[in-house]
């Protein structure tokens, strides 16, 4: 079984476990550097960024979480998450992980419509997907090798970078898990799949 890491240190934590095990897999919790180890892919909640940072940094994770990027496993990151990938937050000065080809800006979606739900038309998924929205940061640049899977009102709102997964919106707060199990998909198999660090992934 596929053994999926959510960082559980603030935000939509339950609700990606939830989507997780709904799709099959199992669905750890991440508080701490050791969380991490045996974990084939982890998904970094929405909540809010600089929060989420702070308790990142208090628990020692900063590092940890890069080497986990390192190690080629598939990161998915949702709404504050993408903006803790991104290798570049508009506005700010250094990123958080640093880790995705794309640069983001926070909240851009306007006060006055702070939350909303959109219904989305996505790269890989036939039919549309009901998206929140929560006020959610969009992706205003990516690099060359990144594909942007899907646009709302000309921003856009999701992409995949190689191993890293973004998207503004929460995925998970609905019981259509496609993008959850997207995601899963991107676990490569447990036998023999060499990683871009020349590692050999092979656990059973
Ligand atoms: N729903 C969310 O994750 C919102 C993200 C939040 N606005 C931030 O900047 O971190």
């Amino acid at each position: 079984m596929k053994r999926v890491g959510v960082l559980a240190l603030q935000g939509a934590v339950r609700e990606h476990i939830h989507s997780i095990e709904a799709c099959g897999a199992k669905a750890i919790s991440v508080k701490w550097p050791k969380d991490l180890e045996e974990l084939d892919a982890l998904v970094l909640p929405g909540g809010e960024s600089t929060t989420m940072r702070r308790l990142i940094d208090r628990s020692g994770l900063i590092e940890p979480l890069r080497e986990f990027a390192k190690s080629g496993r598939p990161m998915f990151g949702t709404c504050a998450g993408l903006i803790l990938l991104a290798r570049e937050v508009a506005g700010h000065g250094a990123p958080h992980l640093g880790v995705m080809d794309v640069m983001v800006e926070r909240n851009s979606f306007g006060r006055q419509i702070d939350s909303f739900e959109a219904e989305l038309s996505i790269t890989g998924l036939e039919a549309p997907f009901n998206a929140v929205f929560i006020r959610a940061p969009h992706i205003v640049g990516v690099g060359p090798e990144t594909q942007v899977l899907c646009e709302h009102d000309g921003k856009i709102v999701m992409a995949k970078s190689g191993q890293f997964l973004g998207c503004s919106f929460h995925p998970e707060l609905t019981y259509d898990h496609r993008i959850t199990s997207y995601f899963l998909d991107m676990i490569p198999s447990r036998t023999g799949t060499l990683l871009p660090n020349g590692m050999l992934y092979s656990k059973v």
